[in-house]
């Protein structure tokens, strides 16, 4: 079914330095706020409900003109709010956050007439996380040994954590609270790091090809193992088994080989193994450092992919000797847009507000405003849509 402009509202962007994400709500066509009340007992009880559903969709930073195409065909232009005491015919605001929103202010307010209410990133980051924790239904899990396991979270011991945020670069968040957290720490070399060597190393035309390939891939043809310098042989006093990797890419040094001898797969995979095994080593230093105990893993680098999780959750693991746990989110890359959007409730411009999340429900292939735009690696990312109830003040 197409969504009517009136069944579609609140659109939030983020704007990164990879890539656009998109979060907005639509109604179900067959309710009325009035005749939904709420049943339940969270201060919302007898205010008029709207069900529908949050959607989700992202697109390449560089393909900007793709995203404002589908803003467009959508209408979603329109689902913003004014602010208070302006007049009809003054810009439409939608909320955004990443730097894209500075960087193409303009761009969006000559192509469409939409003014972009910046909200901060890690402010954003922070209210998509807990947003998600605390309100929808298996949206955490660990992920060893390629068993993938939901995680139940206490609302009232969910604080502290610190949250690794892995996009083009990563950030490391502690959060003590709702709006309470600093950025304790950062690193460049995240997943613009793996796509943009990858691409230069492998030739590989998307993101998703290059992650495609590392699955094929064979890591110890490139990396140097401990076993290759202590001829085959554990280094047991500093615990290190000999397949461990001694150093990424490191056989590459000795092997009298040029780039074009060594499958694409196989430096995939060492990339992917390099930069996930180093992000999970400084989270967990970070964790460390500030005595946590959860790590939750989130960004678009992350994609839903076993290796990727594995790697990263064995590197918490066995630098932690099993005291800190990683931990992934189903809706990894929308954190931030999920913040934009519940701002619009902050700021008390509109009178929509997200309160609960239900359930959530696989993409629905008919329902046309649910589309990733690029290919999908995994079930885990195919930017579920997820019901949930708005409450109208
Ligand atoms: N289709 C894709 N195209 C490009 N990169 C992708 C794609 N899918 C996943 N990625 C990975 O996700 C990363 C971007 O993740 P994310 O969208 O969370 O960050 P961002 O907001 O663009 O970056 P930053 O927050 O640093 O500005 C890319 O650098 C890449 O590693
Ligand atoms: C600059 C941001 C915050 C933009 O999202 C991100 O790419 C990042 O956290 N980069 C790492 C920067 C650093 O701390 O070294």
């Amino acid at each position: 079914m197409e969504e009517s402009e009136a069944q579609i509202s609140h659109l939030a962007l983020d704007i990164g330095g990879s890539l656009i994400k998109l979060v907005y709500f639509s109604r179900n066509s067959d309710n009325s706020s009035s005749k939904n009340s709420v049943p339940v007992s969270n201060g919302n009880e007898g205010r008029p409900v709207l069900e529908g559903k949050l959607h989700f969709a992202k697109f390449e930073t560089a393909k900007i003109h793709d995203c404002i195409d589908f803003i467009q065909s959508k209408q979603l232009c329109l689902t913003g709010c004014q602010h208070h005491g302006s007049s009809a015919d003054e810009k439409c605001i939608i909320k955004a956050t990443g730097g894209g929103a500075y960087k193409f202010t303009d761009l969006f307010k000559e192509k469409l007439g939409i003014c972009l209410g910046k909200e901060d990133e890690m402010d954003c980051l922070v209210a998509g996380a807990n947003f998600l924790l605390k309100s929808v239904h298996d949206e955490a899990f660990t992920y060893m040994d390629g068993q993938k396991e939901f995680a139940q979270i206490d609302h009232d011991d969910l604080y502290p954590y610190l949250l690794v945020n892995i996009g083009s670069g990563v950030s490391m968040i502690k959060v003590d609270g709702p709006g309470k957290f600093e950025r304790v720490s950062g690193t460049n070399v995240g997943g613009g790091t793996f796509w943009g060597l990858g691409r230069l190393l492998t030739k590989c035309k998307s993101f998703d090809e290059l992650l495609e390939l590392s699955q094929q891939g064979n890591n110890r043809v490139i990396d140097m193992l401990v076993g290759d310098i202590y001829g085959g042989t554990d280094y047991k006093k500093i615990g290190l088994t000999s397949t461990t990797i001694a150093s990424s890419f490191g056989k590459a040094i000795s092997d009298n080989k040029e780039l074009e001898d060594y499958k694409p797969e196989d430096i995939s995979r060492s990339l992917l193994r390099m930069i996930s095994n180093n992000i999970g080593q400084i989270s967990y230093l970070n964790a460390l450092r500030f005595g946590l105990k959860r790590i939750f893993f989130a960004g678009f680098f992350i994609r839903g992919h076993a290796y990727t999780m594995d790697t990263i959750a064995v590197a918490v693991h066995f630098w932690s000797k099993g005291e800190a746990k990683a931990m992934f989110l189903r809706h990894e890359g929308f954190l931030g847009a999920l913040g934009a959007f519940m701002s619009y409730e902050k700021h008390g411009f509109d009178n929509l507000m997200v309160h609960q999340l239900l359930q959530q429900s696989p993409t629905d292939p008919s329902d046309g405003g649910d589309k990733t735009h690029g290919p999908a690696n995994s079930e885990l990312n195919d930017n579920p849509s997820i019901n949930c109830s708005v409450y109208l003040s």
